[in-house]
């Protein structure tokens, strides 16, 4: 940046350094009293448990809600020069320290290596924690299901090809509940080792081919595709595979060692994917959460879903989704998963689910968590 300032005016640089130096120290002294303040907060969270009957090591450190506050803190007090991103980044690995000091924390998300799961799960939780990358959606709450992990990050929901269906199966099925969600930009990139001429076949995941699908009718209409767990495999299997490409990020063009032949080759520019991240359970009430329920009525009965919504409506809660599936083990009968505003254990959320007793004979509530959906300015992490 230009300096105005006359020569004679400006501190000599050993002079700033050291005053960077002093602030630096500071800063560490700093740190270094929040993180004992962390430690308290982690005894402070064994008692708790304990006092609930529940097994003290294994107290949930991770609150998405107590973040988001941290966050909303930094917006209101920052007064520059630094950038309110460049803060939030640096805290976010203070945070991330912060949840290891209290416990070890693993973290298991649907692999291999590079995955957009993978990046999701650093944006959440940090360099602090440890990773454990697992072969397929199923595997990752399988994992999870018998404590190898903390916390894990599924894939939930692409802003142009929808539900991820394994993860929303999972869910109705595992004891495992939503305890945070984050939201990534996605850029799919067409890798390969060869030219797009004699691409022969393209390796990916089903949800990328679906947000590529323009480019690709457009370029390699066709080419074979072959379907994998997830896009980082794809790319792992298109670098073995000398007439093949895969969708799949930029970093994996590094990882797996594949050219990059096309960039950005998603029909939305702005394609987000929605990750969620899951614990033995729900977070506690925060100041703006939703939930995700599934249920089911009585398809004998006209009205029967109706009078079930009616609940929300009766008290002001407002749906952001409903989708329908197949019921698992009940064939042509089927569950509705409903996302909404509100926490399940607080009014007036709490008060639909009261109610919708009298319609639903199963209702599951598979998560509350904390809205992380983009606002620009929330800017959530
Ligand atoms: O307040 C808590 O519950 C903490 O554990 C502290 C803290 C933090 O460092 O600010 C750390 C991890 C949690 O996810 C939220 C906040």
């Amino acid at each position: 940046m230009p300096n105005d300032q006359p020569a004679s005016q400006i501190p000599n640089l050993s002079y700033i350094r050291e005053k960077i130096a002093g602030v630096d120290e500071d800063i560490v002294r700093l740190l270094n009293a929040r993180a004992n303040l962390s430690l308290q907060v982690g005894e402070a969270k064994r008692v708790e448990s304990q006092n609930r009957g529940d097994d003290p090591k294994e107290s949930q450190v991770f609150v998405p809600g107590q973040e988001q506050l941290v966050f909303d803190r930094l917006g209101q007090v920052n007064q520059g020069p630094l950038p309110i991103t460049a803060l939030k980044a640096i805290y976010r690995e203070v945070m991330s320290a912060s949840i290891a000091l209290q416990r070890p924390v693993g973290v298991g998300y649907l692999g291999p290596r590079g995955t957009f799961t993978h990046a999701a799960a650093l944006k959440k939780f940090g360099e602090g924690v440890a990773y454990s990358p697992y072969p397929t959606i199923a595997a990752v709450f399988r994992a999870l299901e018998a404590k190898e992990v903390t916390y894990a990050v599924v894939p939930a929901e692409n802003s142009r090809a929808g539900s991820v269906q394994p993860t929303l199966d999972q869910l109705i099925s595992s004891p495992l509940r939503i305890r945070g969600e984050t939201y990534l930009p996605v850029e799919q990139c067409l890798l390969s080792n060869t030219t797009l001429a004699s691409i022969r076949r393209i390796y990916s995941m089903p949800v990328a081919f679906e947000q590529s699908e323009k480019w690709l009718e457009s370029n390699a209409s066709h080419v074979e595709r072959v379907n994998c767990d997830s896009t980082a495999q794809a790319a792992e299997q298109a670098s073995r595979d000398p007439e093949a490409a895969a969708v799949a990020s930029a970093i994996c063009s590094e990882i797996y060692g594949l050219n990059i032949i096309a960039r950005g080759i998603q029909d939305q520019r702005d394609n987000t994917t929605r990750f969620f991240i899951l614990a033995p359970e729900v977070a506690p009430p925060s100041a703006a959460d939703k939930s995700l329920l599934a249920f089911s009525v009585d398809h004998r009965q006209p009205g029967a879903l109706c009078d079930a919504l009616r609940c929300f409506k009766e008290h002001g809660v407002n749906l952001t989704n409903i989708a329908s599936r197949p019921h698992g083990p009940r064939p042509w009968e089927y569950l509705f998963f409903v996302e909404c505003s509100g926490h399940s254990q607080a009014p007036p959320l709490s008060r639909v689910l009261d109610d919708m007793k009298a319609y639903c004979p199963e209702i599951l509530i598979l998560g509350s968590f904390p809205d992380q959906r983009p606002i620009p300015s929330r800017g959530g992490m």
